[in-house]
């Protein structure tokens, strides 16, 4: 088998897909689990104003109210949360998803004191400076806190938008934003999740916009392609078997065995992934 093929293997990633057939997967996958689990009465999701909160929060929010239906009370909830470190500058575009989305609830929480608490005692213990990029996981990592916070309150679990074209290249903060209990849209490439959105009815800049974890003051709104050095269309292709070229094949395959660590569990002396 071919390092290509393994990966696509891993990654899930069909070459084709049915987008209505996918939307019915993800929402039937959230209901069973929901169902399956009496304890549980909510999803919990950061929307960010981009592509794949949009996207699983959508998808979550379907769920919830064919639950509600079935069960013909208003027995379970989809909470979005904004998560803005201060003044967010696309805030407008996770309006739009807020609009587009309709989720039974919407809260938002600031993460920026918490961030420059952590920041601040951390600098002070260590007498040193934690960088601006370093700075970046620990605002995600805030995130998650605050998205375990709310499903502790409200018998939920928290949801990840973590997809196979950023799976496959670890682009994403260790229990930070892959801190989560579900991950509905796995197994969709970046261009696959953007036509669930098509079919969804999406405003088309919510899908169109270019993908930003924006965790960086030094480099606001980073393009995530310009971080990786490799395109969402080459990572897309690659994860659909077609032929990428030498250098971006390499690339990703060097992403994707750099972050192992990240698509496993804390790994103990039982584990030979890594060896
Ligand atoms: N677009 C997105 O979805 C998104 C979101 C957040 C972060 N990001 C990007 O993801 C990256 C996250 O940065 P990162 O990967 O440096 O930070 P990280 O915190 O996700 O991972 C680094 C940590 O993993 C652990 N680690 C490193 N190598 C290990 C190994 N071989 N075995 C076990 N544990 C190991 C260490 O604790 C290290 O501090 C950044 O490039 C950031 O911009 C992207
Ligand atoms: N600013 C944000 N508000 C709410 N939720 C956020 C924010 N930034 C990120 N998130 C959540 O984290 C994931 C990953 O984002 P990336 O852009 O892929 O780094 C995002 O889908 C939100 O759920
Ligand atoms: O995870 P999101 O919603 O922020 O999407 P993107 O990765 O496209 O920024
Ligand atoms: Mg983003």
């Amino acid at each position: 088998m071919t390092k290509q093929q393994y990966i696509i293997d891993e990654m899930k990633v069909k070459p084709v897909v049915d987008p209505k057939e996918e939307i019915r997967r993800s929402v039937d996958f959230l209901k069973e689990y929901m169902k399956k689990h009496s304890f549980l009465r909510s999803f919990v999701l950061g929307i960010s104003g981009g592509q794949d909160s949009t996207l699983t929060g959508k998808l979550a929010q379907m769920a919830i109210e064919e639950l509600n239906e079935e069960a013909g009370e208003e027995t379970y909830q989809f909470i979005a949360v904004r998560l803005p470190y201060g003044v967010q500058a696309d805030e407008q575009d996770c309006q739009d998803a807020l609009a587009f989305i309709q989720p039974s609830r919407s809260v938002a929480v600031n993460i920026k004191p918490a961030v420059d608490a952590m920041i601040a005692a951390v600098e002070e213990a260590t007498g040193e400076i934690v960088s601006d990029f370093n700075k970046g996981n620990v605002k995600a990592r805030e995130r998650m806190i605050a998205q375990y916070s709310i499903a502790g309150m409200h018998q939920g679990v928290v949801l990840g938008t973590d997809h196979s074209a950023e799976a496959v290249t670890g682009f994403f903060t260790k229990f930070g934003d892959g801190g989560a209990d579900l991950v509905p849209i796995f197994r969709l490439n970046k261009r696959q999740g953007k036509q669930l959105l098509k079919e969804l009815g999406c405003p088309e800049h919510l899908y169109l916009k270019q993908p930003t974890a924006d965790l960086e003051e030094d480099r606001p709104q980073l393009p995530d392609e310009e971080a990786l050095g490799v395109t969402y269309n080459q990572i897309d292709d690659y994860l659909e078997g077609k032929e990428v070229g030498e250098e971006a094949s390499r690339k990703i395959e060097s992403h994707f065995v750099k972050t192992a660590h990240k698509r496993s569990l804390p790994i103990s002396v039982f584990d030979d992934f890594w060896k």
